[in-house]
């Protein structure tokens, strides 16, 4: 049955750096992120207070070959580096679309984008403006899953929701395995026990011990977010 109400007052977004690609090869594609946009306009109109964590994967990954021989904490600043800039463009798009937007970095860039601190963070979105979190946790060795976990816990999110190139959780990647099965929902102890590879352990292991449940689901999906928001089957639950 559909229910009139969102499931969520307050929720953090995890929006896949890679996803912002669309086509392209890298880089940040004006169609998808405009499309992404969109959506999450879509959620603000029913009354919910969003936070985004954005990836970086689109524009650079610590652990990939563009990498290989740096420094991995060098490396992994890089990575925090570009979510900044996926942070600044989707910020942009969505004042364009018309959402205020704030962007909040956890690595201090003061003449660019205005620092992470927790109460101003509470603050927009007590005030309805969408706050996107720039640069992960600001600390290397972590992504952005784990930035999303962290996040979602300080603000007192009821879910993360970590919208991403695939329509959930599958008992191994859909990409690489075309006989893998999608759950419905699963505990994060069976995730973290299969190692699957949706998210890291960092992430579900913080989630589990803050009892904050994900939703992942598909955000090349149209619709799929709100859906997810109003509580209708869409995607896979982890939880406690
Ligand atoms: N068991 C699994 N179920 C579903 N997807 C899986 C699984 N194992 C691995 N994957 C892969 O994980 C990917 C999503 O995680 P990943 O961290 O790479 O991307 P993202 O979070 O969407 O991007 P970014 O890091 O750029 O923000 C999927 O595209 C999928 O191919
Ligand atoms: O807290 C963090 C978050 C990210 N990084 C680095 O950035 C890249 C891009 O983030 P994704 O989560 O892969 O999209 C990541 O590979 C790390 O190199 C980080 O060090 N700390």
């Amino acid at each position: 049955m559909t229910q009139s109400q969102p499931a969520y007052k307050r929720i953090l977004l995890k929006l896949s750096g890679e996803a912002l690609m669309g086509d392209d090869q890298f880089g940040i594609n004006r169609d998808t992120i405009v499309r992404m946009v969109e959506e999450v306009a879509e959620v603000t109109r029913l009354g919910v207070e969003v936070a985004v964590v954005i990836g970086g994967g689109n524009i650079f990954r610590g652990v990939a070959g563009g990498s290989v021989g740096m420094d991995r904490a060098t490396a992994d600043y890089m990575g925090m580096l570009a979510t900044v800039m996926n942070a600044l463009a989707l910020a942009d798009a969505m004042n364009k679309a018309g959402l205020t937007a704030r962007v909040m970095s956890a690595i201090a860039i003061d003449q660019v984008v205005e620092p992470y601190v927790r109460p101003k963070a509470l603050q927009y979105l007590e005030e309805g403006k969408v706050v996107v979190f720039a640069a992960g946790t600001g600390n290397p060795f972590f992504t952005t899953d784990t930035a999303a976990a962290l996040r979602g816990a300080e603000i007192g999110a009821q879910v993360v929701l970590k919208a991403t190139k695939v329509d959930g959780v599958y008992t191994a990647d859909p990409k690489k395995d075309p006989s893998a099965t999608r759950y419905a929902s699963l505990s994060f102890d069976e995730a973290m026990s299969q190692n699957l590879g949706i998210m890291d352990a960092t992430a579900f292991a913080l989630c589990r011990d803050q009892k904050l449940p994900i939703k992942v689901f598909s955000i090349f999906k149209h619709g799929a977010l709100k859906r997810v928001v109003m509580g209708e089957d869409e995607g896979t639950l982890v939880h406690a």
